[in-house]
């Protein structure tokens, strides 16, 4: 399935005045193809990601998901839509302290109501697949940045998302593993069929996507790094 942003507009509060972010954004990702988001600091990258996400409202245009416009439906439906068909990367992974790694991942299915045993086995697929088979009961505090990272990964890709949104998920890495990290998300998106949108400071990420957009202005424009290749 797809997601596609139809003449999404956001505005905020600046003082008296607003600032427009997003400035009738049209952006259509296709299943399985990969896009990434690059833009300076304040460009309104990680309101981009909100609205795709159903986790923010436009002031104006549209997100459809799948076929299915979020913004016909009420608070309820929109939580649905986002619950079973959107997977999110963020920045840091949040996870919580007391579960395990395997537990971050069950819980997923658990807040859906359907923990049962083909969840689990589904949960320990993807931890091995992101590769902490030999992690399962690690609880945070005993995993490294990029190994909280890879769950957060598997959690994400745990409702089988049509759509995955990444925000700057290695953020808090060193260039050699927020590279790891990227081919992993890349590469399981990929495989899972998800329309994908990776937020990233970093060209040489941004160059791991089928395509690069920069969002200037509350607009894109084609990735200058794109136009040279
Ligand atoms: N609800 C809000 N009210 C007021 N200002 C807001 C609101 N949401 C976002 N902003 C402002 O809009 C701008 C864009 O924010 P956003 O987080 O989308 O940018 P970004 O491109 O992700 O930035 P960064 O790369 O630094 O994370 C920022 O200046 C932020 O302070």
């Amino acid at each position: 399935m797809s997601i596609r942003l139809e003449n999404v507009t956001v505005a905020v509060p600046d003082g008296a005045d607003r600032r427009v972010l997003l400035d009738g954004i049209d952006l259509e990702v296709a299943p399985g193809e990969t896009v990434a988001v690059t833009g300076a600091s304040g460009s309104g990258k990680s309101t981009l990601v909100a609205v795709a996400g159903l986790l923010r409202a436009p002031d104006a245009g549209r997100v459809v998901i799948g076929g299915v416009d979020a913004s016909a439906l009420k608070d309820r439906g929109r939580v649905r839509l986002r619950r079973d068909r959107v997977g999110i990367v963020y920045q840091s992974p949040n996870l919580l302290p007391a579960l395990t790694a395997r537990e971050q991942v069950e819980i997923v299915a658990h807040i859906r109501g359907d923990l049962g045993r083909a969840a689990r086995e589904r949960a320990v697929e993807l931890l091995t697949r992101v590769g902490l088979e030999d992690r399962l009961d690690a609880r945070p505090a005993e995993l490294s940045g990029g190994e909280r990272q890879r769950v957060g990964i598997a959690r994400a890709l745990m409702n089988e998302p049509s759509v995955v949104l990444a925000d700057e998920p290695t953020a808090s890495l060193d260039p050699e593993r927020g590279q790891a990290i990227i081919d992993l998300l890349v590469g399981e998106a990929r495989r899972a069929g998800a329309a994908t949108v990776v937020v990233t400071h970093d060209p040489e990420q941004a160059a791991r996507a089928d395509r690069r957009l920069h969002l200037r202005g509350g607009v894109f424009h084609a990735d200058h790094a794109q136009s040279r290749t």
